[in-house]
């Protein structure tokens, strides 16, 4: 799906950058933390405690709508349990994704992402936009992974593949499960949110893409940046962080809260183009992801949005006099391109004045 059809073509990288910012470090034979991934101390400052952290929604409770309503009001996050992905199909991603980051540096830099794409292996797309390195790095995949994955492995790349192509499916089905309580706590239907009606090319289908990240064992993990604070673009991302922590989440007036790993569980991220259909309801979430220097953390993100050139636009359901409109419509592919520019001032620059 690497063409100019998919959203992949909205986020390539600008094919002028260095390519250190694509190319992560051979990080095994590193014992001391470079300057070029060395941040301030007050970017990497850890987290605050709090009392009540994220929300975790088991979905079999009867209760589950109303739990992921306020969730996504106050946090843009929540986690859920009780998902129906089998566990098995959890530990078998976190394992290939072990495996394909534990090759050789310059066997995993045969399925290197090029410039002009989005899938295969590197740096997360978001480096461009700082001057320091981040202490990570990643495999996009969209579709099927056979391409990239021959590369790595030409004669034993099925059980990789297998795992990738079931992952995806399942995941698809939770995510517009999940999207699908969304929009009921809000008293949405499908006719009141029209980015899945036909798109103008005609193709009807959503979009996703999928992530695997990892964070080596780091020296100084108090200077370093496993990936910076972002929003995701997506309607909604799906997380699966295995069971060691780095992810935290940011809200206003209170500062970075570790999201605690919970076995099994799924983190859901409301993404930029929820909040927009939302007219801002429901937050996109800022996280990002902190290192350690103990344990090698491996985390799996599904983004998920609706087809490419399908327009999103805040629900006149959610649009009154006390609530103005907040955004005007744009479409995913848009939207990614202005990211691509912007980062996470993209918001900005569709909002109206109010
Ligand atoms: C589908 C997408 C979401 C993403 C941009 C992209 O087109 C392909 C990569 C995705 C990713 C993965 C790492 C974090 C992130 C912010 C990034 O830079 O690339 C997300 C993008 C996003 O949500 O904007
Ligand atoms: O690794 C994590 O916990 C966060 C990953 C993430 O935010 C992403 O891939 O967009
Ligand atoms: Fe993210």
């Amino acid at each position: 799906m690497n063409n100019n059809n998919s959203i992949s073509a909205s986020f390539k990288t600008n094919p002028t950058i260095n390519l250190d910012h694509i190319i992560p470090l051979d990080f095994k034979t590193v014992l001391k933390l470079p300057k070029s991934h060395s941040w301030s101390t007050t970017t990497t400052s850890t987290h605050v405690e709090v009392d009540e952290g994220v929300p975790v929604v088991d979905l079999a409770d009867p209760e589950a709508l109303t739990l992921i309503r306020g969730a996504c009001e106050k946090w843009g996050m929540f986690q859920v349990t009780n998902h129906g992905v089998p566990i098995k199909l959890l530990k078998q991603i976190e394992f290939q994704s072990k495996k394909l980051f534990g090759l050789p540096t310059n066997q995993k830099l045969l399925a290197v992402r090029s410039p002009e794409e989005c899938t295969g292996y590197g740096l997360p797309r978001i480096s461009t936009f700082f001057s320091k390195l981040f202490w990570s790095e990643g495999f996009s995949i969209m579709g099927s992974p056979l391409h990239h994955a021959r590369q790595l492995w030409p004669n034993h790349h099925f059980d990789f593949c297998n795992v990738m192509v079931e992952y995806q499916k399942e995941l698809m089905g939770l995510t517009e499960r999940i999207l699908g309580l969304m929009f009921t706590s809000l008293d949405l239907t499908q006719e009141d949110v029209k980015c899945f009606s036909e798109s103008k090319n005609g193709s009807k289908h959503p979009q996703a893409l999928l992530q695997l990240n990892s964070y080596p064992i780091c020296p100084d993990p108090t200077r370093a940046m496993g990936l910076a604070p972002h929003t995701d673009s997506s309607l909604l991302t799906l997380l699966y962080q295995t069971n060691i922590s780095g992810l935290q989440v940011f809200r206003e007036n209170v500062g970075w809260v570790l999201v605690n790993p919970i076995s099994g569980a799924f983190v859901v991220n409301v993404g930029d183009l929820m909040h927009i259909i939302c007219n801002g309801r429901f937050k996109t979430a800022l996280h990002r992801a902190l290192v350690n220097q103990t344990h090698h953390r491996i985390s799996v993100a599904y983004f998920y949005g609706p087809p490419k050139d399908v327009n999103i636009s805040p629900s006149i359901k959610l649009v009154d006099r006390d609530h103005p409109i907040l955004y005007r419509p744009v479409t995913w592919k848009e939207f990614l391109d202005s990211k691509a520019t912007h980062f996470n001032k993209a918001l900005d620059f569709i909002r109206f004045d109010v």
